[in-house]
């Protein structure tokens, strides 16, 4: 059979952009389709917009901050439609960069819905990106599945009146006052957000400390951050019902409490994209939740037929997603030896105020490994010895593995926290050791330079005595 293209790409987010222009560099002839927007979520509806936000969120604390150092600025109010206008601006320029790199790479792009009619071609129909295309067939050798991922609401009564992050993106107003439901990523960097921006807000989570699977003492610290930037938490609670009345919504949860609000915002996690995909017609299985299931070459259960990103549903961050992405285009390409990258210290980071971040293991999962010498430091950072803001602490932890030396996981919440952990991430993925950290000189003044001064072993877990 001919095909009209060696590699189709369904979706053009993080991983299929680069799974695409990688290819196309390597002389495949390359198409891609996409059915809303050029970028995908992180350009368009996830980590971009968001981070504008989160640091829109940030000026009102830096006003009042600026007092202790002198200055009579007052905090003023906040216009949300200008914000939202400027953010659409530069999303906007970001779509354009998007669709001219890609035409310029040689790459034919399709606009429309994509769904499987067998293992080797695609039908390609209207969508909100272009609800008058005529349907049309395209024929690939081989297809990558790069769809993503969309948000989950709960299945309780009334769930039709909560938004997500979908939607948060576009509100026309900012809403006084804000229940979100959910202690993940989404749920506590929007909580920041609204927070910052003015509005009351109220975080339902059920579990005791928000941000599950991250470590414990980190945890507690974002709990207490999340206090001291005046959210009111409400742990061991899930909401059963959402009821529309004269003033709002009353959010009614599992404790008998009701919560008035002007909106529910369900951050309760996200599901592989797999809507009207025909994956039954391609032979292509999936798992629980919808999971298209890969091989260690990105390889589905059909031969040919790939899966990168969101879609698979394993560390969903748009770094792994483009890490997919461009070695499975060497892997199928290339002349080289495939590029890769040590997904197993994948860092992470929570863009609240202050952000957290964190690399390798958790005192609890490396636990599971051996002893460990455990280094913690918690303190005020300088900036707020004078603004006054004392409940602002910064906090960092060191993991190491006792018997190695080896530092296997660090993590830090405080101002600037993702921008130091980048840098800490390249010494655990090598595996430095403890002495490595120890003979590097600081950066002095900063709060970095504890992360090489941290000498006192605060204590060893489990203990060995
Ligand atoms: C609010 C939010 C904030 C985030 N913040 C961060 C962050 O700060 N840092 C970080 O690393 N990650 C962040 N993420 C996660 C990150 O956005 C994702 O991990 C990443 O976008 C996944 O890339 P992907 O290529 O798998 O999918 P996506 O980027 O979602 O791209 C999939 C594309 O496929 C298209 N598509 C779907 N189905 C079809 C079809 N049938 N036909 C044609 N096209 C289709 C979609 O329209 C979409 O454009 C955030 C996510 C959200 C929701
Ligand atoms: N800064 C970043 O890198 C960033 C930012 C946003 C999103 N993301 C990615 O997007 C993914 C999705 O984000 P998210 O915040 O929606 O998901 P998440 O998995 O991080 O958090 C989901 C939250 O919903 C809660 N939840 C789930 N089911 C529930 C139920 N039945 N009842 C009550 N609560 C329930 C969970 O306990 C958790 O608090 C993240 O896992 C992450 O991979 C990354």
């Amino acid at each position: 059979m001919s095909h009209e293209f060696d590699l189709l790409v369904i979706g053009a987010g993080s991983g299929g952009v680069r799974c695409a222009r990688i290819a196309a560099s390597h002389g495949a002839r390359v198409a891609v389709v996409e059915s809303s927007h050029w970028g995908g979520t992180c350009v368009n509806i996830g980590c971009v917009p968001k981070k504008l936000m989160v640091q829109a969120s940030e000026y009102g604390d830096l006003i009042e901050d600026s007092h202790g150092f002198g200055w009579s600025s007052t905090r003023g109010t906040h216009n949300w439609a200008t914000l939202i206008a400027a953010k659409d601006k530069e999303i906007s320029r970001l779509n354009g960069i998007y669709v001219s790199m890609l035409e310029k790479a040689g790459i034919t792009l399709f606009t429309g819905h994509a769904r499987f009619k067998d293992a080797q071609s695609v039908v390609i129909e209207p969508s909100v990106l272009a609800p008058d295309a005529t349907p049309r067939t395209v024929t690939a050798k081989r297809i990558v599945i790069a769809t993503g991922s969309t948000p989950v609401k709960l299945d309780i009564p009334g769930a039709d009146y909560a938004i997500t992050s979908d939607d948060a993106f576009y509100l026309k107003e900012r809403p006084q006052r804000v229940v979100l439901i959910g202690s993940g990523y989404i749920g506590i960097e929007f909580a920041g957000i609204f927070a910052g921006l003015g509005s009351t807000v109220d975080m339902v989570y059920r579990q005791d400390l928000p941000l599950r699977g991250f470590d414990e003492d980190m945890r507690a610290a974002m709990k207490e951050a999340i206090t001291a930037r005046g959210i009111t938490q409400h742990s061991h609670a899930s909401p059963t019902q959402i009821e529309k009345n004269d003033t709002g919504y009353a959010v009614t949860l599992d404790n008998g409490q009701v919560l008035q609000t002007d909106c529910v915002f369900m951050a309760t996690g996200r599901r592989p994209k797999i809507d009207s995909l025909g994956l039954e017609n391609a032979g292509v299985q999936t798992a629980k939740g919808g999971r298209i299931t890969v091989n260690a070459q990105q390889e589905t259960s059909q031969a040919g037929i790939y899966a990168i990103g969101d879609v698979t549903d394993r560390i969903n961050l748009t770094p792994v997603a483009i890490a997919e992405g461009h070695h499975l285009a060497d892997t199928l390409y290339s002349k080289e030896p495939p590029r890769t990258w040590s997904l197993d210290t994948t860092p992470k980071a929570v863009f609240f105020s202050p952000p957290m971040a964190s690399v390798g293991l958790s005192e609890e999962e490396a636990a599971k490994n051996g002893v460990l010498d455990i280094y913690f430091t918690r303190f005020t950072p300088m900036r707020h010895t004078l603004s006054g803001r004392k409940d602002r602490k910064t906090v960092m932890k060191l993991v190491v593995d006792q018997a190695s030396q080896k530092v296997v996981g660090a993590h830090i919440l405080g101002d600037d926290a993702a921008e130091m952990l980048q840098g800490v991430a390249i010494a655990v993925t090598a595996g430095l050791r403890k002495i490595d950290f120890d003979r590097t000189v600081g950066i002095h003044p900063t709060s970095a330079e504890e992360l090489v001064t941290l000498r006192t072993r605060t204590r060893e877990t489990p203990k060995t005595a």
